[in-house]
């Protein structure tokens, strides 16, 4: 990953803060199901956010992001209620390929996603099934290369690849698309350590150069927390949290409540620092913490 300058996304043509995918009532019961598998949802994610969404086992999470990117209820028998809007239109009024373009979908086992030989053919593949320009294809396909660090591996079957450059390229192929809004349902659970720690240090680039609208669904909230804005907590098919960073570890019940993990920098900072006279929050964020310890310090 380095630091030419970055093709843009079309999440320019879209003013910071409005909102990019709103979810409203929406029930989904899958065919055959004894209970809905979202019961309910409000939602809504604004354009250039980097949202987390966390949860408990079979809470939801994936069947939400299948709905935010319109597979559901286009790819699955079940029962719809309610409403996804993409930009101000609901999500059944686009078509397939007018949905590639504003919604990109990553899963957390890329080997689900790959339909090609090479690496090179599985990122080009759904531009040329678009239509793209042979010349801005390869446009693309370098600025997604460099993006993800995948020099050297275009001749390479997908297949072959260590995990985390497996998720890597399942990230380049849909960033190649240039979608407004990209999701990622756990793109790191099937990773190493140091494989994650690759992923997330993507996605943070993705949010400070390109400033994409990006969701992620993620268990290891000690690195979400690390790069997301906002972020929402699904439980038995319901959006029972939805907060800023700070606000959100601010209400550690909750948490508690569904089993999520706490980060450790809020559990030292609530130990530590939390200041209940001043009801100054300690921050959630390792540099915040870390601001906060030498401030304390300095008035000690
Ligand atoms: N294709 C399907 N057909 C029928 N039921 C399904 C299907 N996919 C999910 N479900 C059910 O819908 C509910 C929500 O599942 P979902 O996978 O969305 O949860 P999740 O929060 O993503 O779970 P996890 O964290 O374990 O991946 C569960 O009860 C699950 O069994």
């Amino acid at each position: 990953m380095t630091g030419s300058a970055p093709i843009p996304i079309d999440a320019s043509a879209t003013d910071r803060g409005e909102p990019a995918i709103t979810v409203t009532n929406l029930t989904w019961r899958y065919e055959g199901g004894d209970k809905d598998a979202l019961d309910g949802i409000n939602l809504t994610i604004r354009s250039h956010e980097f949202v987390g969404v966390v949860g408990p086992n079979e809470s939801g999470k994936t069947t939400l992001a299948s709905a935010m990117k319109g597979i559901i209820p286009q790819s699955f028998n079940g029962i719809y209620h309610g409403s996804v809007e993409l930009f101000g239109k609901d999500i059944r009024d686009y078509d397939a390929a007018q949905c590639a373009g504003l919604v990109g979908l990553v899963f957390s086992d890329p080997d689900a996603q790959f339909t090609s030989m090479s690496v090179e053919e599985e990122i080009t593949f759904g531009l040329e099934n678009l239509g793209i320009e042979t010349d801005e294809i390869g446009r693309r396909l370098d600025w997604v290369v460099e993006l993800a660090g995948l020099e050297g591996l275009l001749a390479k079957s997908p297949f072959e690849l260590s995990g985390g450059q497996k998720q890597r390229v399942a990230i380049a192929s849909v960033l190649a698309m240039r979608p407004r809004v990209m999701i990622l349902d756990e793109p790191t659970s099937m990773l190493d350590p140091v494989s994650k720690a690759g992923v997330f240090s993507l996605l943070q680039h993705l949010k400070q150069t390109l400033d994409m609208t990006i969701v992620v669904i993620e268990h290891n909230v000690e690195r979400l927390v690390e790069v997301c804005d906002r972020m929402f907590m699904v439980a038995g098919g319901r959006v029972v949290v939805d907060a800023d960073l700070d606000a959100f570890f601010g209400q550690l019940d909750a948490t508690a409540r569904e089993s999520i993990r706490i980060p450790g920098t809020v559990v030292f900072a609530e130990s530590a620092l939390a200041d209940p006279v001043s009801m100054r929050h300690p921050g959630v964020r390792l540099d915040d913490i870390v601001s906060t310890c030498r401030q304390t310090l300095r008035s000690a």
